[in-house]
């Protein structure tokens, strides 16, 4: 996250860091979002070909700190991993993806489900959401290893589309970010959430995916539009 501040997994207990299994240890990927006891969202640019094998993810919730994350840590693994079928690459959309856990995720103060938005969901043009996540505070970065949060304004697509002249910003996307940049998600975050209050509930309204460089002036941040999946979200979670 660029421009953000050092968080607490207590506020965004929907928060996962998925990670690769690897020697001597894990190492984090992607972010995710928990959305019931036994399925995570995610993008599905974060599994690439040669992660395409469900034994080799972790998934870690209840986590604020990257270093406190060791062979004794808590963690769930994933029983199945379900891939939008359109999805090609994130900047054509379709950037999403569900993990099956092995065994359901229990719920406490620093780990529990995020809502879904209603298919109507009104997002709120330029109402402040915030992104998480453990990804690089600047463009040439490293995994952050305090949870960050941002607080960003939702774009209207039609603005977007004026950033990103060489792309189509389709109605399955959703921007958000500033004009003069500087608050953005970053290599690490994707995956990750993008949520939103209304009436004093949470909304998992995006999922991080793309964009032209972190927290550049007239490059703002695409996520995926939840709210477009929902159907999708829940025939595939109902098995
Ligand atoms: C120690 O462990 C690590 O360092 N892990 C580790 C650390 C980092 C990474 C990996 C592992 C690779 C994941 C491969 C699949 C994922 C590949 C794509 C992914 N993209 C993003 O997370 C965000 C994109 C993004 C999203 C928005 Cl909304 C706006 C601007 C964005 N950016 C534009 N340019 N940079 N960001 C990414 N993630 C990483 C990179 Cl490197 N790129």
């Amino acid at each position: 996250i660029i421009g953000g501040k050092p968080s607490s997994i207590e506020k965004w207990p929907w928060q996962v860091s998925l990670h690769i299994e690897g020697h001597p240890s894990s190492r984090h990927i992607c972010g995710g979002s928990i959305i019931n006891s036994r399925w995570i969202v995610t993008a599905a640019h974060c599994i690439p070909e040669q992660f395409k094998r469900n034994d080799i993810w972790i998934t870690y919730g209840g986590i604020s700190n990257q270093s406190n994350i060791n062979k004794i840590t808590p963690s769930f693994t994933v029983k199945q991993i379900v891939i939008h079928p359109l999805y090609k690459v994130a900047e054509i959309g379709y950037d999403i993806a569900l993990f099956q856990l092995e065994t359901p995720i229990p719920y406490t103060v620093v780990q529990k489900p995020i809502c879904l938005p209603s298919k109507t969901f009104r997002n709120n043009i330029y109402s402040a959401c915030t992104i998480t996540g453990w990804g690089y505070t600047n463009e040439r970065g490293t995994v952050e290893n305090v949870l960050q949060e941002a607080k960003v304004p939702l774009l209207s697509n039609e603005e977007c589309q004026t950033y990103y002249r060489n792309y189509r910003i389709t109605d399955l996307m959703l921007c958000a970010g500033y004009e003069q940049g500087g608050i953005d998600a970053c290599k690490g975050d994707s995956g990750g959430p993008l949520v939103c209050k209304q009436n004093q509930i949470w909304y998992l309204v995006g999922i991080t995916s793309w964009g032209e460089g972190c927290g550049r002036p007239g490059q703002p941040g695409v996520y995926t539009k939840v709210s477009k999946f929902r159907d999708w979200i829940l025939e595939t979670t109902k098995q």
